[in-house]
């Protein structure tokens, strides 16, 4: 065994489980692949659902190969990105078809060739790898692309895990802040992954909603807590269902529930609110019939802090209990103009009504 190869193999395996932000832990996959196997390009895609087209995918992280650096690397690395901002027809129609769960390897018509790696996260997040080279690949550029793969989703693994609630596998209160901030700070995902020069969408608003089962002591009292889990393991379904996949859906304890939504305007926040609601109250929990939620809601603010939001939102949900269950109530429109004490603002400043 070559020992010089050896150690390079095994700083890759410590540059891949190091990184604790996503972002970065992309970055590392993609640049330590096209490293080890020479390739010409290498991207991370995430496959997501639209709702309108079917799988769509967006782009995580991007790398090219040089062989040496030259002074023209930065520039051609520049272009690369644009050029791979959106995936080639045969690696979308590849992503939509039957055999997007087995790994590809084929040749292009422009003679370069093409190796696609399907990844999977436990909690059913799809990725592909996308490789590609001017020489031909076989079996063993797959394997290594495979194994170095399987590292990297084990490290997301292992970050997803300490991010989720336990039960509902929806993200956990730990986590609200950086996912908050991620969220409300960057530009959204679609914009994220287009390259400079394109044409955005444009920013939608973020919303925040919390939503608390009604009565759900009188559940747990009547059922035992076996059932009372089993609603909210549906609840966390119907969530999951109602909501779109790119928003951020979260498990704060106890029966109550968090939606970071993004909704262009206050219409359609509410509109979004109210289908759940609806959902809810329309769903046959077995063996316990009909359950309602409350749901209080507010507008996520420019320089907003987590818990400012949360304050409000929180608010907006006192006030739908207050007012008899089984409602919707959103803080700007039916909170904040009845509101006698002042409620602090993010910078600690204090708004008065
Ligand atoms: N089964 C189950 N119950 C839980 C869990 N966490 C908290 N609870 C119960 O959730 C219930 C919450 O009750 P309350 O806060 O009084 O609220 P509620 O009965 O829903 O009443 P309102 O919110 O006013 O409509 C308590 O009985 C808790 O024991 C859990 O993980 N599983």
């Amino acid at each position: 065994m070559s020992h010089p190869r050896t150690l390079e193999h095994l700083e890759h395996v410590a540059r891949l489980t190091h990184g604790r932000d996503r972002e970065g832990l992309d970055a590392t996959l993609v640049e330590v692949l096209a490293s080890v196997l020479h390739a010409q390009t290498v991207a991370l895609w995430e496959v997501v659902h639209a709702a309108d087209s079917g799988p769509v995918m967006r782009l995580c992280a991007y790398a090219a190969f040089q062989a040496q650096a030259r002074p023209e690397a930065k520039a051609d690395r520049q272009s690369s990105a644009v050029a791979a901002a959106a995936p080639a027809a045969d690696v979308l129609a590849w992503a939509r078809g039957p055999d997007c769960d087995q790994a590809r390897i084929a040749r292009l018509d422009t003679g370069s060739w093409r190796l696609l790696v399907p990844l999977q996260t436990d909690w059913g997040r799809r990725l592909a790898l996308d490789i590609e080279w001017a020489r031909p690949a076989g079996w063993q550029d797959r394997r290594v692309a495979e194994g170095i793969g399987r590292i990297y989703i084990n490290v997301i693994n292992l970050l997803d895990a300490s991010e989720r609630d336990t039960l509902t596998g929806l993200l956990n209160r730990k986590s609200f802040d950086d996912t908050f901030y991620r969220a409300t700070r960057l530009p959204s995902e679609p914009e994220a992954s287009l390259a400079s020069g394109e044409r955005r969408s444009p920013a939608r608003a973020r919303w925040l909603g919390v939503i608390d089962v009604d009565h759900f002591k009188a559940v747990n009292d009547r059922f035992g807590h076996l059932i009372g889990d089993e609603v909210l393991l549906l609840m966390a379904r119907l969530l999951r269902q109602t909501f779109r996949q790119d928003d951020h859906l979260y498990r704060f304890g106890g029966e109550e529930f968090v939606a970071l939504i993004r909704a262009d305007d206050a219409q359609a926040a509410a509109a979004a609110f109210e289908r759940f609601r609806e959902a809810v109250q329309a769903y046959p929990f077995p063996q316990v019939g009909r359950i309602t939620v409350s749901i209080g809601y507010t507008a996520v603010r420019p320089f907003d802090t987590p818990s400012d939001a949360f304050e409000r939102a929180d608010r907006a949900v006192y006030a739908a209990k207050a007012q008899g269950r089984n409602t919707v109530r959103c803080y700007e429109s039916d909170v904040a103009p009845l509101a006698r004490e002042p409620l602090h603002q993010a910078g600690g400043g204090v708004e008065l009504f």
